[in-house]
């Protein structure tokens, strides 16, 4: 493998206890250079604390790697080349605007304030304004300003929109995509609104009580699953006979969702489709464990 090929995130064995309670059992995952990787779970799920353990903010048990190095030994040097933002992530609420470019300015090397001011033009942030009068929405806004004018190699988002209205988290989600993705930087963002990010995500990562059921590029996805939506009941019982992994019944219809299944195997009992992210996420979640993709 060249140094270029080498992913920017290298995952081993990870596991997190917290007193005697083990909350990560042990995952693997690599995230390669110039892909875009949503991880998702339920609430306690341990995506927090993943991306802690990625970000060198807990110790761990286990192998991570980000950009060769050990975030917890190095976490200093990695941050030149990492950024993140986090549901609990706040500014001060006493500076300007203006002062937290200062700010950043001054203890980040590869921060550009021309870049942020950039960003910030034609949104309603004012560099005069203080912080703690603004709203939630715009407090979103100077962050993800301040954090894409960092020349990071791996951008790290945790719940980046909590909190925010459609047309601010639509509009977060666009800036994200047009102005900071290249190939040569990586995302990798958790959210509950798993159907919002699904258009921009190169691979998805499904955490369920601190373990990974399913780790695919998105394309991979559409080849592996099938959602058969059943307008004629007569027909379900020859289709359940395929092995749905998921089966429910919406407005009248039965859905199902096969893995591994030929569609021409399938599309003769109803509509098919790819399931979108979030119905394939329950029907994972309601899976067995054990029976694990
Ligand atoms: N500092 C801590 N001490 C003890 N337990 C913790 C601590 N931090 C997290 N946990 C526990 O670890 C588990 C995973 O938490 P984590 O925050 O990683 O989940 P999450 O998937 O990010 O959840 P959410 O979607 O609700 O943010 C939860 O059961 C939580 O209670």
């Amino acid at each position: 493998m060249t140094a270029a090929a080498e992913p920017i995130v290298t995952v081993r064995g990870l596991k997190k206890r917290f007193g005697r309670t083990e909350i990560l059992h042990g995952l693997d995952f690599d995230i390669p250079s110039g892909r875009i990787y949503g991880l998702v779970g339920h609430n306690g799920a341990g995506k927090t604390t993943t991306l802690n353990a990625i970000l060198g903010l807990t110790d761990y048990e286990g192998e991570v790697k980000v950009l060769g190095r050990d975030p917890y030994r190095n976490r200093a040097r990695l941050m030149e080349d990492v950024a993140f933002i986090s549901d609990v992530a706040s500014l001060p609420r006493f500076l300007k605007v203006s002062e937290v470019l200062d700010l950043v300015e001054g203890i980040h090397p590869k921060f550009s304030r021309q870049r942020a001011m950039g960003f910030l033009e034609g949104t309603d942030v004012k560099p005069r304004a203080k912080v703690g009068n603004l709203s939630k929405g715009m407090i979103a806004q100077l962050h993800l300003a301040v954090v894409m004018a960092i020349d990071a190699r791996l951008l790290v988002l945790d719940e980046p929109t909590l909190g925010l209205d459609i047309t601010y988290r639509k509009r977060f989600y666009r800036r994200l995509i047009e102005d900071y993705m290249t190939e040569n930087r990586t995302l990798l963002i958790t959210t509950h609104q798993v159907d919002e990010i699904e258009f921009m995500l190169s691979d998805i990562i499904f955490i369920r009580d601190g373990a990974i059921v399913l780790n695919r590029p998105m394309e991979q996805v559409a080849q592996t699953y099938a959602q058969l939506v059943i307008a004629d009941g007569d027909r379900a019982p020859a289709a359940r006979a395929l092995g749905p992994i998921y089966e429910e019944t919406r407005f009248g219809q039965t859905v199902m969702v096969f893995e591994g299944r030929p569609r021409g195997q399938l599309s003769g009992f109803g509509a098919l489709s790819t399931p979108t992210l979030s119905d394939l996420f329950v029907a994972l979640m309601e899976r067995p464990s054990g029976a694990r993709s």
